[in-house]
């Protein structure tokens, strides 16, 4: 591909996840806080449900949804934000996810654990061909039954399923299709990962949260698998692809490359 051709994706690329040119931490935050509070009125519901992991993302989604929530409560409204703990069996970072929740400080914690559910699905389905990847497929269960738990905690309690989908995971089709990807309103959409700790960190998040390595952590024989690893191109360089910037050859390739194998994930289902 021609520098020219690449800069030209790049271009449309940044267009079509939004990605703005500029970013103010503060007039985001007030932004996205607005944009939930506005929703409940909008939509009618009186809940948001999202699951907390741990990581930076659920972590300053989960605080922007609390504050969201107190500020129409603040304006006479009804409202709860309800952060779902879903586990598969024990954490090896419980840790994390409880330094998470006492950052959000959310007006109720409710944990599900996904484990009897996802093995059952694998002991269903195990007389099928799951070819040699069987534990990354799992994996993908894993991230379809945090989204059952999160939907019938809304549908029960008037609430919407909040995702924690950004630019630099957008990009890359990085989530599990109607898993993690799976969701009612996206409120870090736009951002890059940079932009989602620098929103993180100015709501008050500590730096073991903002600096914590991302994983989707669903493969039980590579715990932890940081992203950057699975992914083959480091966050930075999704970034300064995002915001415009010059990025190397390879990790243009790369990028490029994921963008177009999961263009069916940010597209509604193929009709005839
Ligand atoms: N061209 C096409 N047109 C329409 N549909 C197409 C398609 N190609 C595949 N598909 C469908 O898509 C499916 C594959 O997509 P999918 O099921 O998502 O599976 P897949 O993309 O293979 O795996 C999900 C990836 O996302 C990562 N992930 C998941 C969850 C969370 C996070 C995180 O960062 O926290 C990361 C995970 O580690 C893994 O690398 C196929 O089985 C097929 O049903
Ligand atoms: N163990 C878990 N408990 C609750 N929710 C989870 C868990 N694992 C994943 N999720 C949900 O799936 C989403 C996608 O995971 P993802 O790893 O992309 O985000 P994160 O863990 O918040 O941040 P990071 O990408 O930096 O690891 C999370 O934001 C969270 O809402
Ligand atoms: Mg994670």
């Amino acid at each position: 591909m021609s520098e020219l051709d690449r800069r030209y994706l790049q271009e449309l690329i940044i267009a079509e996840l939004g990605v703005s040119p500029s970013f103010d931490a503060e007039l985001e935050i007030e932004r996205r806080i607005s944009f939930l509070a506005d929703q409940l009125s909008l939509t009618g519901a009186t809940t948001y449900v999202l699951g907390i992991s741990g990581g930076v993302d659920s972590s300053t989604a989960g605080r922007l949804c609390q504050l969201a929530v107190e500020r129409v409560r603040a304006g006479g409204g009804n409202a709860t934000f309800v952060a779902m703990r879903l586990p598969y069996g024990v954490q090896h970072d419980e840790d994390d996810a409880q330094r998470a929740l006492e950052f959000i400080r959310p007006d109720e914690v409710l944990t599900v654990d996904i484990k009897s559910a996802t093995d059952a699905m694998v002991e269903s389905v195990k007389h099928s061909d799951l070819g040699d990847r069987a534990d990354f497929h799992t994996g993908n269960i894993k991230a379809r039954q945090r989204m059952i738990a999160q939907y019938v905690v809304a549908g029960a309690r008037g609430g919407l399923v909040v995702g924690t989908d950004h630019a630099a995971e957008a990009v890359v089709g990085f989530y599990t299709k109607y898993g993690d990807g799976a969701c009612d309103l996206t409120p870090l959409a736009g951002l890059t990962k940079r932009r989602v700790r620098a929103i993180g960190s100015q709501l008050g998040a500590s730096d073991q949260i903002t600096g914590k390595v991302p994983t989707a952590d669903l493969e039980s024989d590579k715990p932890g698998l940081p992203d950057e690893q699975a992914l083959g191109v480091r966050y930075d360089e999704i970034d300064d692809f995002l915001e415009g910037k010059p990025v190397s050859d390879e990790a243009a390739e790369t990028i490029i490359g994921h963008h177009r194998r999961t263009i069916h994930k940010r597209a509604m289902p193929i009709a005839p």
